[in-house]
């Protein structure tokens, strides 16, 4: 995605206050400003997560950077494996909810002392991931001709950074997921409370393991290169947007 942008100045995450270098292979930590489609950007090239030992406040703290520097949409994107039968590896998926394992049991970035600098103490999700954005999101996948392969879906959260066994797959089944994943969930939450719009798009790298005995294993390197694969059409993708966006 970086290679799109123009006009670009970086910074890497190590030289900036209170940001936490990522130790995830595939995740490069460098902050990115630039233009993309004549908008101004910026754009984190790689993350860090709750998997690699940071609090969900660690990992959710640039988002209140982006507020400060005047950020008005959050556009997230992650490798996710699918849960749901019908999706298959390649797809994208428009995020229209998530389920937040993690942060329903106390994991989440907006515990403790509330800053009401940043929001409120009590914060409405119904409505997460912005309507307008996903229908915008979902006509311009169509324009591209990419209708076959976009679906819209929910996002279930675990910390990681093990993949799921086969029954923990089934309970996210049951619960109403269609991928899940190990990120993405933390800031989202930080945005919103913070008034910033959310888009999301996630990139289906596998499916999730659901049969028992079955030989399948799952592994972070088969996650690298499908990811590698799904970027092109996510890039088009955001792309667009970002060019459609007011
Ligand atoms: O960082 P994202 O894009 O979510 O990547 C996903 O892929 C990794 C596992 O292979 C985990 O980091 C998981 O969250
Ligand atoms: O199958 C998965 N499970 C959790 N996180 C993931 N990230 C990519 N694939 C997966």
């Amino acid at each position: 995605m970086v290679k799109l942008l123009t006009d670009t100045d970086s910074f890497e995450f190590r030289d900036i206050p209170n940001f936490t270098t990522s130790t995830a292979p595939g995740h490069a930590g460098r902050l990115v400003f630039g233009s993309l489609q004549s908008k101004s950007v910026v754009l984190m090239q790689g993350r860090v997560h709750m998997y690699e030992g940071h609090s969900a406040k660690k990992v959710a703290f640039p988002v209140r950077v982006f507020k400060l520097l005047g950020v008005k949409t959050l556009i997230v994107t992650n490798a996710a494996g699918a849960i749901n039968r019908t999706y298959n590896v390649g797809d994208l998926m428009v995020i229209c909810d998530h389920i937040n394992l993690v942060g329903l049991a106390g994991l989440n970035p907006l515990v403790g002392v509330n800053d009401s600098r940043f929001g409120p103490r009590f914060l409405a999700m119904s409505s997460a991931y912005d309507k307008g954005l996903r229908s915008l999101g979902l006509k311009l996948a169509e324009e591209l001709g990419m209708k076959e392969f976009v679906r819209e879906g929910v996002y279930s959260f675990q910390c990681g950074p093990f993949f799921e066994t086969v029954a923990e797959s089934r309970l996210l089944n049951v619960l109403g997921a269609d991928v899940a994943g190990m990120s993405t969930v933390p800031e989202v939450l930080v945005a919103r409370h913070c008034g910033i719009r959310v888009f999301g798009v996630s990139v289906v790298t596998n499916r999730c393991v659901m049969e028992l005995d079955s030989g399948e294993e799952l592994s972070h390197e088969d996650v690298l290169t499908m990811g590698e694969k799904g970027s092109a059409d996510m890039q088009r993708l955001i792309s667009k947007f970002v060019d459609k966006i007011d």
